[in-house]
């Protein structure tokens, strides 16, 4: 696998924002992460205000909304409590998509059998979420990504915190896993 890295979680109650590797390490490769919805590319973040390949995939996938965020003690207001937000496991109506312009952090993800995938991004690293997976997001202990947020159309930061299954968007994913 290029330019990405995830692995299964250990179960330890130990800070969010470690590896949480299993010893030994249990990779899991990008074909795994898009058998449960999950796309990667790598992009060059460095141009990212000017960079036809982001261009094209915001045209092709109709991400017409961007912001940027950055999560940084000293840059996002009342930062402890977000990263404690984040780290909640929680699903969104709508897909999650982030491109990592500096820094890195985690993504956490669950697989069919309901165990964790953390899934590691650094700059250049542009991942999307399908609606309706439970996952959750922490920064590692640099503290530091400044992303970029893509939304098709108006966005939608609403999330819902586990248990969310009677959710029409959960049972159409969890559907959409079935005989994969
Ligand atoms: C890297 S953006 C902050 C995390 C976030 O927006 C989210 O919904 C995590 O699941
Ligand atoms: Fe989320």
């Amino acid at each position: 696998m290029s330019g990405i890295e995830a692995w299964y979680m250990d179960e330890s109650e130990e800070d969010q924002k470690l590896p949480h590797r299993l010893n030994p390490n249990q990779p899991v490769s990008l074909k795994q992460l898009e058998e449960i919805g999950v796309y990667y590319w790598k992009l060059n973040a460095d141009i990212y205000e000017n960079d036809p390949e982001l261009q094209k995939i915001r045209e092709e996938r109709g991400y017409s909304y961007m912001d940027i965020i950055t999560i940084h003690p000293d840059r996002l207001p009342d930062y402890e409590n977000k990263v404690k937000m984040f780290y909640e496991e929680h699903l969104h109506l709508d897909d999650e998509i982030r491109y990592i312009l500096d820094g890195q952090s985690y993504f956490d993800v669950k697989d069919k059998n309901d165990r964790w995938i953390r899934i590691a991004v650094s700059k250049g690293d542009l991942i999307t979420l399908p609606a309706g997976i439970y996952h959750r997001f922490t920064v590692d202990e640099s503290n530091y990504t400044k992303a970029m947020r893509l939304f098709v159309g108006e966005p939608v930061w609403k999330a819902y915190n586990r248990p969310a299954d009677d959710f029409d968007i959960r049972k159409a994913y969890v559907n959409s896993l079935k005989g994969s």
